[in-house]
């Protein structure tokens, strides 16, 4: 299987504060790759970079095995990106929106029907300024679908979704997974990333601090369920335990 995205020692500074530190990638094509990491880990970050749109300081990086840095016009039919703001005209309707997007790109899929498949279709005339936050986000998923990409980059997926609407998006995600689209993911909700992702990698502090599938990590680690696995790694959990002391 190819390498859909492929990242090596990839290093970024802020001020001289190092936030991404020799972070290693490898995304076959076809799969769904999780970046996990508590706030402030660095996925944005890595993203960013990734995607050409942040400098960095050290490392390669191929999507496609080309630069983005310098091939930012070939990936850009290739490659979508859901944003998680995004700017747009204060009275911009959902429906003028997708077609503003589709009007970017040479192939596009069907804005109606992922629309519908969403469910959000009965949005159509509605101002996106008027959207509740999920709506929003089921939005801007859509928004990064249109051109069809072969890769898709999904910042905190579905934050702010309820359960009905997460479970909706993992469907559609899977279903598109098995027509060949590669999916780079962050989230925050460990069900989600047990339901959706074939290999993962957990950041802290800009670190890897895990690389491999779930079920490795809950093998690698000293717990039974991936969550408890997830806060072991990043030591939330002793966080947490602290906190609840600190309270008692
Ligand atoms: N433009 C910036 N200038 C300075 N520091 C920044 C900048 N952007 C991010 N940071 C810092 O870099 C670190 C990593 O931020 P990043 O947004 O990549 O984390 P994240 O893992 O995506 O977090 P979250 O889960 O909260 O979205 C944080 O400490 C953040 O405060």
């Amino acid at each position: 299987m190819k390498e859909a995205i492929k990242v090596n020692q990839l290093s970024k500074a802020y001020n001289e504060l190092p936030v991404v530190k020799n972070v290693s990638i490898s995304v076959k094509k076809g799969t769904v790759f999780g970046l996990l990491g508590a706030n402030g880990a660095g996925k944005t970050t890595t993203i960013e970079c990734i995607l050409g749109t942040k400098k960095f300081d050290s490392g390669t990086v191929s999507i496609l095995g080309v630069d983005p840095q310098k091939n930012r016009k070939e990936l850009f039919e290739k490659v979508g990106v859901q944003f998680q703001e995004a700017n747009y005209q204060d009275r911009i309707t959902v429906g003028e929106l997708c077609q503003v997007t589709q009007s970017l790109y040479k192939k596009t899929a069907i804005y109606h029907n992922l629309l519908k498949e969403f469910g959000i279709f009965d949005k159509l005339k509605s101002p996106v300024s008027t959207l509740s936050g999920g709506e929003r986000q089921r939005l801007f998923i859509i928004l990064a679908l249109i051109p069809e990409p072969e890769i898709v980059f999904l910042d905190e997926l579905t934050t702010g979704l309820d359960a009905r609407a997460r479970r909706d998006v993992w469907k559609i995600l899977s279903s598109l997974k098995t027509k060949g689209l590669t999916i780079l993911l962050t989230s925050h909700f460990m069900d989600e990333v047990e339901a959706l992702c074939d290999s993962i990698c957990i950041l802290k502090k800009g670190e890897i601090v895990f690389y491999g599938t779930v079920s490795e990590a809950i093998a690698q680690s000293p717990c039974e369920k991936f969550e408890d696995a997830y806060l072991w790694y990043t030591d939330e959990e002793d966080k947490e335990y602290e906190n609840i002391s600190n309270n008692a």
